[in-house]
């Protein structure tokens, strides 16, 4: 290759680092030296086997489970070597998004937008609202939702209402847990817009675990998929097509995939 043009190539900025990652519950490996990247800008489709321990790395990277070995550095920062209160500032800087919404029941939407924005700021009512009234608005909800109650609501709702507090604090990395588990197709694929549109109006990063090949195929810029404690093979759709792996192979060949990849043209 021409030196010159390559050395316009962008360099991609790993906004996560895992390396050598190993967790494990008792004498039960789950991670095993576990390995990667994700870049600033893009959203990660990460896929594994069920009980693979997708989600165990989810809260490893976000300091919820123990790790035995390894590092994981997030905005260039080694998460072991920060203080107490550099790690809150930090963690300030992500958003998450869990499979079951987690919004507090006793709660409207207003007031669980503005939760973590009362836990670390000091905002007055006014501007709590603003902010709770922008966010509503950003994830597609009318503002009639705000005064109601997540029982009032429909699933599809309560996912995006949860979306719309995972971003009250306007995070450049989003944590997504499965998150168009439980919607029906069309809703699902509402969702992956949305997600979409987000990360190209926030320049937000996305990790999302996911099963969902449809989100695949549409939302992920790259994907990555977890096997045997590894990441056993990443990169785009194409190239997980052709991954020769029999559990990809299978996933991304089988019965499911094959009606997805029609449907995608
Ligand atoms: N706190 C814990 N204590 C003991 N074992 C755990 C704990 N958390 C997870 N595990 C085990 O780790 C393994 C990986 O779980 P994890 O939830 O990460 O899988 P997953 O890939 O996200 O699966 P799924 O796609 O079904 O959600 C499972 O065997 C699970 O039982």
């Amino acid at each position: 290759m021409d030196a010159r043009v390559e050395s316009q190539a962008p360099v991609k900025d790993a906004i996560i680092k895992v390396r050598d990652l190993v967790v494990g519950f008792g004498d039960k490996l789950i991670l095993n030296h576990l390995n990667l990247n994700v870049y600033r800008g893009e959203i990660l489709g990460f896929v594994g086997t069920s009980g693979g321990g997708k989600s165990v790395l989810t809260r490893t990277i976000l300091g919820l489970v123990p790790k035995r070995s390894g590092t994981v550095e997030v905005f260039g920062e080694n998460l072991d070597d920060l203080s107490e209160k550099e790690r809150s500032a930090l963690e300030r800087r992500w958003g998450v998004l869990f499979q079951q919404g987690a919004l507090f029941s006793s709660l409207t939407v207003r007031q669980n937008i503005q939760f973590p924005l009362r836990e670390t700021l000091h905002l007055s009512q006014r501007l709590l609202d603003e902010i709770a009234y922008t966010k509503i608005e950003m994830v597609g909800l009318k503002c009639d939702v705000a005064e109601k109650l997540p029982s009032e609501l429909s699933g599809g709702m309560i996912k995006r209402a949860a979306l719309a507090r995972s971003l009250a604090l306007d995070p450049e990395i989003l944590f997504l847990d499965e998150p168009t588990s439980g919607l029906d197709p069309i809703g699902a694929g509402d969702f992956d817009e949305l997600i979409r549109t987000l990360q190209q109006t926030l320049g937000l990063t996305v990790f999302m675990v996911t099963h969902d090949l449809d989100s695949l195929h549409t939302v992920c810029d790259r994907i990555a998929a977890l096997g045997d404690g590894k990441v056993i093979a990443e990169g785009t759709i194409e190239t997980m097509m052709a991954a020769t792996h029999p559990w990809l192979k299978q996933y991304f060949h089988g019965t499911r995939a094959r009606a997805v990849q029609q449907s995608h043209g």
